[in-house]
């Protein structure tokens, strides 16, 4: 289980989260929605170890990690993929995917990142930068699961993307979860990530409203709230 515990985080003297705790369990799927700013990505970044609590815990199958950097909760486990593509422009594709995998034999991480979008495989050798907007967010997709995560952080991976690429996306997620992978997806396609979820958390202004399963969200609430999210 992946706890956030009370946690209250911000950026120097500017508090952005209150209080808020949230649970992934394994093999589950975690939607977190909410408004523009509400925290969504400060929650992630502390989830996985990229900005250290001002209060709170973040805990791991039982283990207190808080304030532990990032590589430590790599290796437990818990992988990132960040709001706006974390792959490296210049690297090809088969070095973006390594440099991620280190520690899984090549051939092995290679295969993975291709059975999860075969169109790297056509790709391998490009630089990242030259693959098109969806195929990079493939590649930061599939750079995560190489390194077979329990579970996986997922930043507004579908913005910006043409429709037919979401789904695609999507449908990879849809098998990760499966596998028993489980995922904490941040997403402004509240439709699409309210089918695989499991469980929601809408979020406002830094701190959880609701919790529950999608079965209980209001849907004209959520409307309200997220007038402009798409479907
Ligand atoms: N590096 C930073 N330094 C200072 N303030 C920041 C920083 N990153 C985010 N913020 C502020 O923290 C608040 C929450 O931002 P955050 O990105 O976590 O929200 P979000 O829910 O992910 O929003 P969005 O959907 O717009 O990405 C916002 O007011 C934002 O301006």
């Amino acid at each position: 289980m992946l706890e956030l515990l009370d946690i209250s985080a911000g950026y120097g003297d500017t508090p952005v989260l209150r209080e808020v705790a949230l649970w992934v369990p394994p093999r589950s799927v975690v939607a977190l929605l909410g408004t523009n700013g509400a925290g969504k990505t400060t929650l992630l970044r502390v989830a996985s170890g990229l900005l250290t609590p001002t209060t709170g815990e973040l805990r791991l199958d039982g283990h207190d990690l808080t304030g532990k950097p990032p590589h430590v909760l790599a290796r437990a486990g818990v992988c990132h993929v960040p709001e706006g593509r974390g792959v490296f422009p210049n690297l090809t594709v088969r070095d973006n995917i390594l440099i991620q995998a280190a520690g899984t034999p090549v051939d092995e991480a290679i295969e993975k990142a291709v059975s999860a979008f075969p169109i790297l495989g056509r790709k391998l050798r490009q630089p990242a930068g030259s693959l098109s907007g969806g195929q990079q967010q493939m590649l930061a997709v599939a750079r995560a699961y190489v390194t077979d995560p329990a579970y996986v952080l997922l930043d507004e991976v579908s913005m910006g993307l043409a429709p037919v690429v979401v789904d695609e996306i999507f449908e990879f997620l849809g098998r990760l979860a499966t596998s028993g992978c489980a995922l904490l997806l941040v997403e402004q396609y509240v439709t699409r990530a309210l089918e695989l979820a499991d469980y929601v958390y809408l979020m406002n202004r830094g701190r959880i409203d609701f919790a529950g399963e999608p079965g209980e969200l209001d849907g004209a609430r959520l409307m309200e709230q997220y007038l402009g999210a798409r479907a």
